[in-house]
């Protein structure tokens, strides 16, 4: 690794010197007085990940890859460069260290100005480099820190300076929420010792655990003879192994780089750390699965297509509205039978509900044509839009696409959440059906953001649908790690009796008869929101 020479930028940017750096450049305004805040009538926040990493000649690693992927889900990603590197697909070819003061210069221009939500670090080559990281992120906080500590590239070049060891362990970890050390780091970090087994990644996960971070994911894209890649994620308590299918193809340059800013796109877009992590590795699994045959370059490792997406419908991937948990607090799912029954037509039912007090609405819709389904979807669509509530639409991922619709609920027999994610990308809410707690295990790794949990009493609206009981539900609910919506024979009578269960995650209870199979939607609707409501303030 060659050391940096004087800074001769100096010269080329006689405007923003070094020397200037102690002197604020923004003038101290507050947001009324600052006249270009005024211009926009309402102010939307976009979820901002900063990333602090070395920039790679081939792109497919590094600032070039953090860009890429923050972009992909839908976060803004700023950078600090820290080294320039010279790469290809056969490996390092060189590498200069910015000068440090430049990288402090950097590091408070953006921090300084630009509301960071997470900062994510790559390669960070030297030990003052670290230094001055930390110095900027007690000055300047942020929501996260995502620390992907980058030594060695998969070529076997080093990325880092073995000093660097040090600033690691003793200072950047405890500041950071999650460290992600793929298994030659970890065993770097932890004095040379040699991982070849889950069990040896987890004994890691708990070693690095003890030097601070909130989480520590230890990666296992490197494990040798596996059809699976298997992370392991530890909280201090517990231990998750994340599994995924391992992509046959030579593009996996910059699957690391790219975890750890999906990981921090995810968390800016407020997601929890287990599910921040989970999006993050189906996304690199995806990402890998649609490049696998490209080519570029000659060399053993290629770069892989972030933006695999953009070459399919949906074109909206980039959706900055996360899925809120508690939109499942009462759920009203459409019946076209008992809407004909009434007289009243799919619009004026979702208009009634929302009307009463329904939280997310589902269209279920399963005797009615095509055609006139998606028209009543699209005309729902503008419904559910004006109001702030999601629409999704049962089983038929076509009809949701078509009507732009904000999400899918699949059951068992359906298509795999897996696969509507696919077709749907990441920011769509996906539901699953599910009766046990391999069913919600199975949802969760398949990237559902929910779950339905029923019948919880017996339902004529649904054929053949064994009942749970409460004790069927609570073991979903307890071992489910997403958002749980119970449902099946849920009315005005025995609604309460689902909530007084305070059970974790359950969120709230999906209806169809209880508001459908009645003349006046909206006070059924508004009778069991009271409900609802006056059990949630008893908690
Ligand atoms: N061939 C593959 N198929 C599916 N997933 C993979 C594959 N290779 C790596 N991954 C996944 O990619 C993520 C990054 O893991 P990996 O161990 O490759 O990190 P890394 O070695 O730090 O990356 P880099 O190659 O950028 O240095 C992990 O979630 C891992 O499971
Ligand atoms: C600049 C850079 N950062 C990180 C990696 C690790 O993949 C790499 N190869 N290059
Ligand atoms: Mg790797």
């Amino acid at each position: 690794m060659s050391s940096a020479p004087p800074p001769p930028f100096l010269r080329l940017h006689p405007h923003s010197s070094i020397s200037s750096f102690s002197s604020p450049r923004l003038p101290h305004l507050s947001p009324r007085t600052r006249p270009w805040r005024l211009a926009a009538a309402r102010e939307m926040p976009w979820p901002h990940v900063l990333t602090v990493a070395g920039s790679d000649s081939s792109a497919g690693a590094g600032i070039q890859a953090d860009v890429k992927a923050c972009a992909a889900l839908g976060a803004y990603c700023s950078s600090v460069i820290t080294a320039v590197t010279a790469q290809n697909t056969a490996g390092v070819q060189g590498v200069h260290l910015v000068p440090e003061e430049l990288i402090r210069e950097q590091l408070k221009s953006v921090l300084s100005d630009m509301s960071v939500d997470v900062v994510k670090t790559g390669m960070l080559p030297s030990a003052g480099i670290i230094q001055i990281l930390c110095e900027s992120l007690r000055k300047f906080p942020v929501k996260a820190l995502v620390v992907d500590p980058v030594m060695v590239s998969t070529s076997g070049d080093s990325l880092s300076d073995p000093s660097t060891l040090t600033n690691y362990r003793d200072e950047l970890f405890a500041m950071a929420d999650i460290v992600t050390p793929n298994v030659k780091e970890a065993s770097k970090l932890l004095g040379g010792v040699s991982l070849h087994t889950i069990s040896d990644m987890r004994d890691a996960a708990e070693s690095i655990y003890k030097l601070g971070p909130r989480y520590v994911l230890v990666k296992g894209g490197d494990m040798p003879d596996s059809s699976e890649a298997i992370d392991v994620l530890y909280d201090g308590k517990e231990f998750v192994e994340l599994r995924g299918h391992r992509i046959k193809t030579r593009n996996t340059h910059g699957t690391g780089c790219t975890l750890a800013s999906s990981i921090a796109a995810e968390l800016a877009k407020g997601s929890s750390m287990l599910n921040a992590v989970q999006v993050a590795k189906n996304f690199v699994e995806s990402a890998l699965h649609h490049s696998k045959d490209l080519v570029i370059g000659n060399g053993p490792q290629g770069p892989f297509d972030h933006l695999f997406r953009l070459k399919r419908p949906p074109y909206n991937i980039g959706s900055q509205q996360r899925f809120n948990p508690d939109s499942l607090f009462l759920y009203a799912v459409t019946d076209s039978r008992m809407n004909k029954k009434w007289g009243h037509s799919i619009e004026d039912a979702v208009k009634a509900a929302i009307e009463g007090g329904a939280t997310i609405v589902q269209l279920r819709e399963k005797d009615i044509e095509s055609r006139a389904f998606l028209e009543a979807a699209k005309a729902c669509m503008e419904i559910c839009k004006s109001s702030g509530v999601s629409l999704l639409i049962n089983d038929r991922v076509d009809i949701a696409l078509a009507c732009n619709a904000d999400g899918v609920h699949v059951g068992q027999s359906d298509i795999s959440a897996r696969e509507v994610r696919e077709l749907l990308g990441p920011g769509k809410i996906i539901g699953v059906s599910c009766k046990t707690p391999a069913q919600a295990e199975q949802a969760w790794r398949d990237g559902a953001d929910y779950l339905g949990c029923g019948g919880v009493f017996p339902t004529t609206t649904k054929a053949n649908n064994p009942t749970l009981g409460f004790e069927g539900l609570k073991a979903v609910c307890l071992a489910s790690k997403l958002p749980v919506v119970a449902i099946g024979g849920i009315n005005t009578t025995n609604a309460g009796s689902v909530m007084e269960l305070r059970l974790p995650n359950l969120k709230g209870v999906a209806v169809v008869s209880a508001l459908f199979d009645r003349e006046c939607v909206s006070t059924e609707t508004r009778n069991l929101r009271s409900i609802l409501t006056s059990v949630r303030c008893l908690a």
